[in-house]
C-alpha cells in the first residue's frame, strides 16, 4: 500500500557520453574488451520514487516497445529487493528525455538511479561495491552510473578508473534511427584490436587523439548518422557515442555551443548540454542526506 506520510524523492537520471570507446580485443565468450572514457551530461531523464510497504512495485508511464516487467527501473528494484531481503515496495515514476538506443546510456542510468534512490529509500544498507555489481547484471554501463564519478572503463566497461576530462559544452545530435549494440559488436568490419592506451593524459585533456571505433561501422549501416556527422564535423571535432545513434560536438563555453545550434539544418533535432565529472545523482542525493 502506498505510505502517503513519508515524502516523494525525486533524483535525477543524466546521460553519459563515451569521449573516446577504442576495441581492443574479444574475451572468449564474444564480448569485446573496451577502452573508453565516460563522462556524464547535466541533462536527463528524472525519476520520482514513492515508498510502499507491500513490496509492489509500480512504475509509470510505459516506455513504447517496453513492458514494465523489461523495464531496467523494475527489474533494477527487484534486483535490490532480492538482495536486501527487505519487504518494501515503491511506486516510481519516470520522465524520460533521453532517446533509447542513442548510446546515452539511459536506460543502465535508469537502473542505476533507480539502485542508489531505493537503496537510501528503503535504508537497505548496501555497499557501492554491492550496487555496482547488482547493476553490472542489468549492462555493462550501469556500475559507472552507480559510483558517479567520470571514469576511464575497461574490461566491458566495469573496470573503473575516475578520471578528469575538461567539462566542455555538447550539442548532441539524434540521427533518426536506433541502433542495436549487438548489431555493431557483431560487424565482421569492426576494428578490434586497437592498442591499449597506459599514457594517463589522454584520460585528463589531450582530446585531440579521441575516436570511437564503432564509428566507421555505423557510418557505413546509417547514413543517416554520416550525415549528422558531417554537419557536425563544419564546427569542430565531432563523434559517436557508445555503438550510436546519438553524435556529439565539442565546444569551450555553453554560448559557443548554442551559437553552432541555432544553425542547425531543418531536421537535425538534439540539444544542448555540459559534460560534467561528477553525476548530478550524486550531488542531488549529497543534498538530501
Ligand atoms: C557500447 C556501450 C559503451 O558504453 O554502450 P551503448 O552504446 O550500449 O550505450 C556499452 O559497452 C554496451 O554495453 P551493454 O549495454 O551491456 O551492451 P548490451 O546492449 O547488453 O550488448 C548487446 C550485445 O552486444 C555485444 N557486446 C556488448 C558489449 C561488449 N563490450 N561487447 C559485445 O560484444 C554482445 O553480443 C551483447 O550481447
Ligand atoms: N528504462 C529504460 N530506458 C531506456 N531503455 C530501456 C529501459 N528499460 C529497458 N530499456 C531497453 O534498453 C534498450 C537500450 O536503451 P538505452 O540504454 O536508452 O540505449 P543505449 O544502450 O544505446 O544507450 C532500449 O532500446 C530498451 O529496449
Amino acid at each position: 500500500m502506498t505510505d502517503l506520510t513519508r515524502p516523494d524523492i525525486t533524483l535525477p537520471s543524466p546521460a553519459k557520453l563515451n569521449l573516446f570507446l577504442h576495441i581492443t580485443g574479444r574475451r572468449a565468450d564474444g564480448y569485446h574488451e573496451l577502452q573508453t572514457l565516460f563522462q556524464f551530461l547535466d541533462y536527463g531523464d528524472t525519476l520520482t520514487f514513492h515508498p510502499r510497504d507491500d513490496g509492489v512495485i509500480t512504475l509509470t508511464p510505459e516506455l513504447p516497445g517496453v513492458p514494465a516487467e523489461q523495464n531496467l527501473v523494475v527489474r533494477a528494484a527487484r534486483c535490490l529487493q532480492e538482495a536486501s531481503g527487505t519487504g518494501k515496495g515503491a511506486d516510481i515514476h519516470l520522465d524520460k528525455k533521453l532517446p533509447m538506443g542513442g548510446g546515452l546510456g539511459g536506460g543502465s542510468s535508469n537502473a542505476a538511479t533507480t539502485l542508489v534512490g531505493l537503496n537510501h529509500l528503503w535504508q537497505t544498507g548496501l555497499s557501492e561495491d554491492q550496487l555496482a555489481e547488482l547493476g553490472l547484471a542489468l549492462g555493462a554501463d550501469v556500475p559507472v552510473f552507480v559510483r558517479g564519478r567520470a571514469a576511464l572503463g575497461e574490461g566491458v566497461g566495469e573496470k573503473l578508473t575516475p578520471a578528469n576530462p575538461p567539462e566542455d559544452w555538447f550539442i548532441v545530435v539524434k540521427p533518426p534511427v536506433e541502433i542495436s549494440t549487438a548489431e555493431i559488436f557483431s560487424d565482421p568490419g569492426l576494428t578490434r584490436n586497437t592498442p591499449r592506451i597506459t599514457i594517463a593524459p589522454a584520460f585528463e585533456g589531450d582530446a585531440s587523439g579521441y575516436r570511437n571505433d564503432c564509428e566507421d561501422v555505423v557510418k557505413r549501416l546509417y547514413p543517416e548518422v554520416k550525415n549528422s556527422l558531417d554537419w557536425l564535423a563544419k564546427f569542430g571535432p565531432a563523434r559517436l557515442t557508445g555503438t550510436g545513434a546519438c553524435i556529439f560536438g565539442r565546444f569551450p563555453t555553453e554560448a559557443e555551443a548554442l551559437k553552432v545550434w541555432a544553425k542547425r539544418p531543418t531536421g537535425i533535432t538534439g540539444f544542448v548540454a555540459r559534460g560534467v565529472n561528477h553525476s548530478p545523482l550524486h550531488i542531488k542525493l549529497t543534498e538530501l542526506k
